[in-house]
């Protein structure tokens, strides 16, 4: 298999995911697929375990928020169990929400975060946020080998086209045909990181020796303005946007700090928005069926 693994095992409840993505894999004898919820126990003989498990999309998580407060406490704490079982190395794949509305800017993992812990995307970020204190009390009380990485907005291709999250948003919209929903007031600012550069890292952060948390996300920071202007200026050039309603504690801005990420790593992003926005683009409109509109 890629990456130099004998074998590799996908664990997915399929709630946001779907087999087509990994269509390609499944046959291949070192690949096995099982439908699983993370929130029961697993029992398999594994050396390394990505814990991915959780909706990503805030529209997802809202949805069942019971649900992902679960997923992050029960899941993290089932595929911590089968770690110090196995004596498995574990990585999380925390988030940028543990920072909240942050008052540091950018974000360093030194920063505790400004998190509402009552709010509608609480069962998100707390969840998150007693993930990693799981995961270092399982470390500092069993031993087990853990590594933390907070990921920052990721993109790319192939990812859920009603997802919900603002790059897949804008790109379907635009390739629909419909204006881009650029949520109140668009000054707000997010960072986003191409795919192939956020498993890069996370595959490097598993490899190495730092337990983390360390900040894995693309530094360019960006309005919701400006993303929709270079939607419509690399993507479809006729595309318009509407201002709408924003939803609750909708944070204000968002950059990570990655100089950890340089240093223990030797990881930084390769690919720029300017490039990463045309390739997702075009996985979308081969999904959606549609003609070129640049050419139209
Ligand atoms: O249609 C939309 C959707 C979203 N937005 C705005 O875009 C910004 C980004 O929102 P997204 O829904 O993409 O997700 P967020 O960046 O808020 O959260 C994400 O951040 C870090 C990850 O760990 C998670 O995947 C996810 O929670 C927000 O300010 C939101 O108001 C729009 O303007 N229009």
């Amino acid at each position: 298999m890629e990456g130099g693994h004998n074998e590799v095992i996908v664990a997915d409840n399929f709630f946001t995911g779907t087999k087509d993505n990994i269509r390609r894999w499944i046959g291949h004898p070192n690949f096995e697929l099982i439908r699983h919820d993370v929130t029961n126990p697993l029992l398999v003989e594994v050396d390394q375990i990505y814990h991915l498990a959780c909706p990503a999309s805030p529209i997802f998580y809202k949805y069942n928020p019971v649900k992902t407060t679960k997923t992050n406490v029960l899941g993290t704490l089932n595929m911590l169990g089968l770690a110090k079982r196995v004596r498995a190395r574990f990585l999380l794949t925390s988030t940028s929400e543990v920072y909240g509305d942050p008052l540091e800017h950018p974000q360093t993992e030194e920063y505790w975060g400004n998190v509402n812990p009552i709010g509608v995307r609480s069962c998100y970020d707390e969840g998150k946020r007693i993930a990693e204190t799981l995961a270092f009390d399982y470390h500092r009380q069993h031993g087990v080998e853990i590594r933390v990485a907070r990921i920052f907005n990721t993109y790319g291709p192939r990812m859920n086209i009603d997802d919900g999250r603002v790059v897949s948003n804008f790109i379907a919209q635009a390739l629909r045909g419909e204006e881009m929903t650029v949520q109140v007031p668009g000054t707000q600012t997010r960072s986003f990181c191409y795919v192939s550069d956020m498993v890069d890292g996370l595959i490097r952060l598993m490899e190495g020796n730092d337990t983390g948390p360390i900040n894995l996300g693309n530094p360019g920071e960006f309005t919701m303005l400006e993303l929709a202007a270079r939607v419509k200026e690399l993507v479809v050039p006729s595309a318009s946007w509407r201002m709408v309603d924003n939803t609750p504690d909708d944070p204000r801005k968002r950059k990570p700090d990655i100089s950890k990420a340089k240093a223990i790593l030797g990881w930084e992003p390769k690919v720029t928005l300017r490039e990463g926005l045309p390739l997702m683009a075009a996985d979308f409109q081969e999904r959606l069926g549609l003609t070129d509109k640049k050419q139209q």
